[in-house]
């Protein structure tokens, strides 16, 4: 893979443009499916030396063309190689119907495959080009190839996967490696579609890079990359009250725990200071396990109000176990025109009136962020929600642009997303973080790097991906107490 593509996003749709443009560019387009295709087989070589036979499933575009050349080559190479079509293959056009009259194989029709032990699948039945669900009889050979527990190489995309979306378009390969070319598309990191792809290989078939950077939009792999150039502020050299003062909301006397986990973590990731914003009878409870957060009491907005005055407190969680309803509307809405991350109970409680909320944020000059889980987002943005065509991509988007917030929405493939579009997608994340209080965990990170001073964006995309890495380092047996010990330095 080319270092400059690393973290690039490339949607199905800029893949086209790229290779219209390629093309345009007078770079040869079957030398391009060649390099696809020799690719492919090289890496099933790579893969399954002791394969007794490659079956290679060829669909009615580029991807199936891609698969005649990775049959040709893997039958050049002495391999026991059989061919099966979906449709007509003398309907192929193009580049594919080259493909196709260079192979030397015969080819079967698709429901002919019966699968044996000691075959290994080349998936090329769909790759960038699926625009609906797969023909059944497309269906069934999957149906059959998984009973067969038959391993399968996918090119480009598990078919099935959709690339824009990374859905299940009616049924798909569970590949175990994944060979795609100059960049990942979405759906090879949105779920279900990552987990269909195995490991995945992205692999230069010799597109220029520029071809590539210039027509991929604003989408990106959440890497260091997207906000290390913003993390140079939170150098932990740094006096403490330069490193921002973080305040976080705690909930009435049972529910306090949520709120000094976000505390903790926020001091684990680096704030200066942390203060635990205490109702009156909840004080007692956070006082006895509190030591290197403070305690403070906020009952109500005239102490909120008297509180912020002071300017230095620049950044705050509200939400964790902080109870939905009119005191967190009231509270948030103070606090709209600071850092905030609204988070839990605190985005629930603008379930029924978000206009306020989304205007301030608009007008304030501050900076929000909300991280709703699915079930938070389907309350809290519904028509969004039920747009079934959307990928989770483009919902974070069209929130973020709708509430004037970041939105981080949350799940094994968290979206961070801007209201200008520009957007993240996480991968660092382990199962194992689905775990109670790992939500506050990462608010209160998200806190610390505000009130450090760093831009909404850059503050939630880092705080992802730190988190994800805490999770990584803490272990299967994690609860959100180690959790926070495992906050990983900034790199
Ligand atoms: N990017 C690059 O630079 C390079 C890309 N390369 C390769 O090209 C691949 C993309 O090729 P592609 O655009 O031809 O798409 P592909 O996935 O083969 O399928 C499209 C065909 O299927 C059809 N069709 C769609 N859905 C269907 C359905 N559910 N059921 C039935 N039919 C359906 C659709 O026809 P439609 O009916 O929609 O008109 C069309 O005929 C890419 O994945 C990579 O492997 C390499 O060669 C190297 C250079
Ligand atoms: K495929």
């Amino acid at each position: 893979m080319l270092e400059v593509l690393r973290d690039v996003l490339v949607t199905p749709t800029e893949m086209t443009a790229i290779d219209n443009a390629a093309a345009a560019s007078g770079i040869d387009s079957f030398a391009l499916m060649r390099s696809a295709g020799t690719a492919v087989s090289a890496a099933a070589l790579r893969l399954f030396p002791e394969a007794l036979r490659f079956v290679v499933l060829c669909g009615p575009g580029n991807n199936g063309g891609d698969g005649y050349v990775a049959a040709s080559a893997l039958a050049d190479g002495g391999a026991a190689v059989a061919v099966f079509a979906l449709g007509n293959p003398e309907a192929l056009k193009g580049d594919a119907a080259r493909a196709k009259s260079a192979c030397p194989l015969t080819v079967q029709p698709l429901e002919a495959y019966e699968p044996k032990l000691g075959d290994v699948v080349i998936d090329a039945l769909f790759g960038a080009g699926l625009t609906r669900d797969l023909p059944a009889e497309a269906q069934r050979t999957i149906a059959r190839a998984s009973e067969g527990h038959v391993p399968v190489i996918a090119v480009d995309l598990p078919s099935g996967v959709d690339g824009r979306t990374g859905e299940i378009r009616g049924a798909s390969f569970a590949a175990v490696h994944t060979v795609t070319f100059m960049a990942r598309k979405p759906g090879h990191l949105l779920m279900p579609g990552r987990v269909r792809c195995g490991t995945l290989e992205v692999f230069d078939i010799g597109i220029p890079a520029r071809l590539v950077s210039e027509r991929a939009g604003d989408l990106r792999l959440n890497t260091p990359a997207a906000w290390g150039s913003h993390a140079s502020a939170l150098d932990p050299a740094t006096h403490k009250y330069r490193r921002g003062h973080l305040g976080v909301f705690s909930g009435g006397p049972r529910s306090t725990g949520a709120a000094r986990l976000s505390a903790t973590a926020g001091l684990a990731a680096g704030a200066g200071l942390v203060t635990l914003a205490s109702p009156t009878e909840a004080l007692a409870a956070n006082a006895s396990h509190l030591t290197a957060v403070m305690l403070r009491e906020i009952h109500g907005t005239e102490d909120l109000a008297a509180w912020l005055k002071d300017k230095r407190v620049n950044a705050f969680v509200l939400g964790p176990g902080f109870g939905v309803g009119k005191k967190a509307r009231d509270f948030a809405l103070m606090l709209c025109d600071r850092a905030l991350v609204l988070d839990a109970d605190g985005m629930t409680s603008f379930e029924k009136d978000r206009t306020e909320l989304f205007e301030r944020a608009a007008s304030s000059g501050g900076r929000l962020v909300m991280t709703p889980h699915e079930g938070e987002f389907a309350r809290l943005f519904p028509e969004i929600a039920a747009e079934a065509a959307l990928s989770k991509i483009e919902k974070a988007q069209a929130a973020a642009r709708l509430s004037h917030a970041v939105v981080v929405y949350k799940g094994p493939d968290t979206v961070v997303a801007a209201p200008s579009g520009h957007a993240v997608v996480n991968d660092n994340a382990p199962p194992s973080l689905a775990t109670a209080g790992s939500g506050d965990v990462l608010a209160g990170i998200m806190g610390a790097h505000l009130a450090q001073g760093m831009p909404a964006f850059e503050a939630a995309a880092a705080a992802v991906w730190r988190h994800g890495e805490a999770g990584r380092r803490a272990g299967r047996g994690m609860t959100a107490e180690t959790l926070v010990e495992c906050i990983p330095p900034l790199p």
